[in-house]
């Protein structure tokens, strides 16, 4: 087994009287995907928050590559590898596919523009900007601008810029979201591709048992706020007391 990426250590929120996540240890590994399930409120978004930073724990850690990070800003914990796609948020919509790329790549670079930086450094930026486009199959969308995108595009877009930030760790939320048939499978695509490279690490919270069983390794089954069980597809989602809380809640409605 490789050494964790990412972990959490009895990682806990609350809200008032309210424990939203309750004491939550988990190992995550480069070249798994995992992904989290859990009926509604059970706490798989608050997990997500408490990982990228949008919130701080009550108690307990997060660690990145063995170092603390429980305390970081959202953008800190960015720079140490943690990439979460938001729907939209990160898109400059009045600027182009091609546009919002470049960006992004410029902004993994850490450089806006700098006059004495040799062409060839920008060439390297623009060819891999081009990689990010060819890889997410939005050439021919190139000179569109985000705004205009069809929804199915734009989280294809949103996959392209979070390829471009090179995170080691990748969160998606019900990435399919909203999407029509027809687009759900090129994102799939590209989450099976990110995985297929072994050094990065995805997590996943969905609702789609399709989904789940189209890429899931691993899956974990909150509920409560609790760890309610962890392991492989099959295991987990045939046992007993995931079929009461989860599955007979939820398969229905997926
Ligand atoms: N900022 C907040 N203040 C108070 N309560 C919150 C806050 N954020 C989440 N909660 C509560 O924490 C619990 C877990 O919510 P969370 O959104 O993480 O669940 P979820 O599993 O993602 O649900 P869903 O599948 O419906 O998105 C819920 O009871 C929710 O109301």
């Amino acid at each position: 087994m490789t050494t964790p990426s990412l972990v959490t250590r009895d990682l806990t929120i609350r809200f008032g009287g309210h424990v939203a996540v309750n004491a939550v240890s988990c190992a995550f590994h480069p070249g798994e995907l995992t992904v989290i399930v859990g009926p509604n409120g059970a706490g798989k978004t608050t997990y997500f928050n408490l990982i990228s930073g949008q919130l701080t724990a009550s108690s307990g850690t997060v660690e990145k590559d063995g170092q603390e990070i429980t305390r970081l800003s959202p953008s800190a914990r960015a720079h140490h590898g943690i990439g979460r796609a938001f729907q939209l948020t990160n898109l400059f919509p009045h600027l182009t596919v091609l546009e919002n790329i470049r960006l992004t790549v410029q902004a993994r670079a850490g450089l806006g523009w700098h006059m004495l930086r040799p062409v060839s450094h920008y060439r390297e930026l623009a060819r891999k900007a081009e990689h990010y486009l060819e890889a997410t199959r939005l050439t021919p969308l190139a000179h569109q601008t985000a705004a205009n995108l069809p929804h199915g595009d734009q989280r294809k877009l949103e996959v392209a810029l979070l390829m471009a930030m090179e995170p080691d760790i990748y969160m998606f939320d019900e990435p399919t979201a909203g999407m029509s048939l027809d687009h759900a499978p090129d994102v799939l695509d590209l989450i099976r591709g990110i995985k297929a490279d072994r050094s990065k690490t995805v997590l996943l919270v969905e609702h789609k048992m399709d989904v789940v069983r189209a890429l899931a390794d691993r899956i974990i089954v909150l509920h409560n706020g609790e760890l309610l069980a962890d392991g492989p597809p099959e295991e987990v989602m045939s046992s007993q007391i995931v079929r009461d809380v989860y599955l007979g809640t939820s398969e229905g409605a997926a």
